[in-house]
């Protein structure tokens, strides 16, 4: 449990409410003046402040110190202490954010009553942000493919520094899991992780939300920016922005700082800002739609997280992880997948990544028996070349091609799928197709089908000289 502040410049209140509080088994921390409180503050972040409104030999007063706790640390409670008769400044404290107050001279009944309440609110509001952090979406990444590989090591490098990144790739490839999982490596990994979905907020209350409110009524409502203070602020799909919230957001970029909606103080934060986009930004660009300048801030440093179609072998391992993690959180049946089943898996289309995976291994648990591995007649069917228990309907010009160029035509299809579905390696493919490892290399040669690196990783194609 962290500590107790107690500001005040009469020695003697300070070290009675310090003794008070230590014998209730609180830790305790005392400062006479602005000066020590807020060395204090920046040393480590209390649980809960006591603070005197008006402080002798110091640069700031209680009102000042409550402003800037109210700014940089949002969620600690403060307690004001106020002179008798001093009640109209008590609720203007009140109303820049204070917990509660307590005029001298105070009884320590009433005084135990304010503190213990307002650790509870400080314990709450600590439980509620680590229950934000540890969200559902996690900051794990599974994959073991090639590209995978390149993927986190281009992550692990940026994890090092504080510079704006963009991540680039196609809806459910698992943008905001990197991004999580970049916060989680980062010096940051204590602050907190806030999304801001663009889309999902109507224009007329951006700004409301991200700069939050000041107000003569309601006091100091933060918004998401301030939310993310030390930490990072992640905007996913930021093309969904409007162009008047870019701009501003441009602004806060540039001056680090901003103003809340209502408020005449600038507010400084501290965060690293990371962005997503499924969209060419730079068509967005030339469309009007998005703002340059803020383009070239946001995207210092560009990742792009390929979709599955990138790294099919990825499709099996995150299959397992999936059946795996819903049969921890819901209970559902811990099932194995038949060989059809994941060769199947790896060849479908998935045009919504990961994300569509993930639905798709849970709607089969749920649906499916409780027993035996996941057959592939239980995965959802699609426009595949049609298959009758076995036999291939031709499709198209294949049925008036001789049988030599046939053979090849399938052969070469065949081939090619089963090296992207083994990410390019051709010994594991060669022992899936069952040849000897050089006969492959021989039979590809023929058919013209070239395996290379692209970004980092094996994948098969058809030699453009081949007709
Ligand atoms: N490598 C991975 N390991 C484990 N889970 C993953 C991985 N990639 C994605 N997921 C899961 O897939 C789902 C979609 O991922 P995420 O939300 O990160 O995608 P996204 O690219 O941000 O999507 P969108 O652009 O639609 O917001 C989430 O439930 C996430 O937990």
């Amino acid at each position: 449990m962290s500590h107790i502040l107690i500001t005040d410049d009469e020695r003697d209140i300070r070290e009675l409410i310090g003794d008070i509080l230590k014998d209730e088994g609180y830790e305790v921390k005392l400062a006479a003046n602005s000066e020590d409180c807020i060395k204090s503050l920046t040393e480590s972040r209390p649980a809960l402040m006591i603070l005197d409104i008006w402080l002798k030999d110091s640069n700031m007063d209680g009102i000042d110190i409550l402003k800037k706790v109210k700014r940089d640390m949002p969620e600690v409670p403060v307690v004001i202490i106020s002179g008798h008769g001093n009640i109209e400044i008590a609720v203007a404290a009140i109303k820049q954010g204070a917990y509660d107050f307590i005029e001298k001279p105070f009884n320590i009944d009433q005084l135990m009553v304010v503190i213990s309440r307002a650790m509870e609110t400080s314990r709450l509001r600590r439980e509620n942000s680590e229950l934000r952090r540890k969200d559902v979406s996690s900051s794990e990444m599974i994959g073991s493919s090639a590209t995978f590989k390149a993927l986190k090591s281009q992550l692990e490098k940026v994890t090092k520094s504080n510079s704006r990144v963009m991540l680039s790739g196609p809806a459910g490839a698992g943008k905001e899991v990197a991004a999580r999982y970049i916060h989680a490596n980062s010096s940051r990994a204590n602050g907190p992780f806030i999304s801001v979905n663009s889309a999902s907020i109507a224009p007329d209350r951006m700004e409301d939300v991200l700069f939050g409110r000041e107000s003569s009524d309601r006091g100091i409502e933060p918004g998401l920016l301030e939310e993310a203070n030390g930490g990072i602020l992640y905007f996913d799909e930021i093309a969904d922005m409007p162009l008047g919230t870019q701009s501003k957001i441009l602004r806060v970029l540039v001056d680090q700082e901003f103003q809340r909606v209502g408020g005449a103080d600038k507010v400084s934060v501290d965060l690293r800002v990371i962005s997503s986009t499924n969209r060419n930004l730079e068509t967005e660009i030339l469309g009007g739609r998005f703002r340059e300048e803020l383009y070239h801030r946001l995207n210092v440093v560009p990742v792009h997280v390929p979709g599955l179609d990138e790294r099919r072998e990825d499709i099996p391992v995150l299959a397992d992880y999936f059946i795996k993690a819903f049969n921890a959180s819901q209970g559902l049946p811990l099932r194995d997948i038949s060989d059809e089943a994941e060769a199947l898996m790896q060849t479908m289309d998935w045009p919504g990544n990961v994300r569509q995976l993930k639905n798709v291994v849970e709607r089969v648990l749920i649906m499916g028996d409780n027993s035996g591995p996941i057959e592939a007649k239980e995965l959802p069917q699609q426009d595949a070349p049609a298959q009758d228990e076995g036999r291939i309907v031709l499709s198209g010009g294949l049925a008036t091609l001789p049988l030599r160029e046939a053979r090849e035509l399938f052969e070469r299809e065949y081939l090619l799928t089963q090296i992207n579905r083994f990410g390019g390696n051709i010994s594991r493919t060669a022992t899936f197709v069952g040849m000897e490892r050089s006969a492959l290399h021989r039979k590809l040669k023929s058919l013209g089908v070239v395996t290379s690196n692209k970004a980092g990783a094996r994948v098969a194609y058809i030699e453009d000289t081949v007709d």
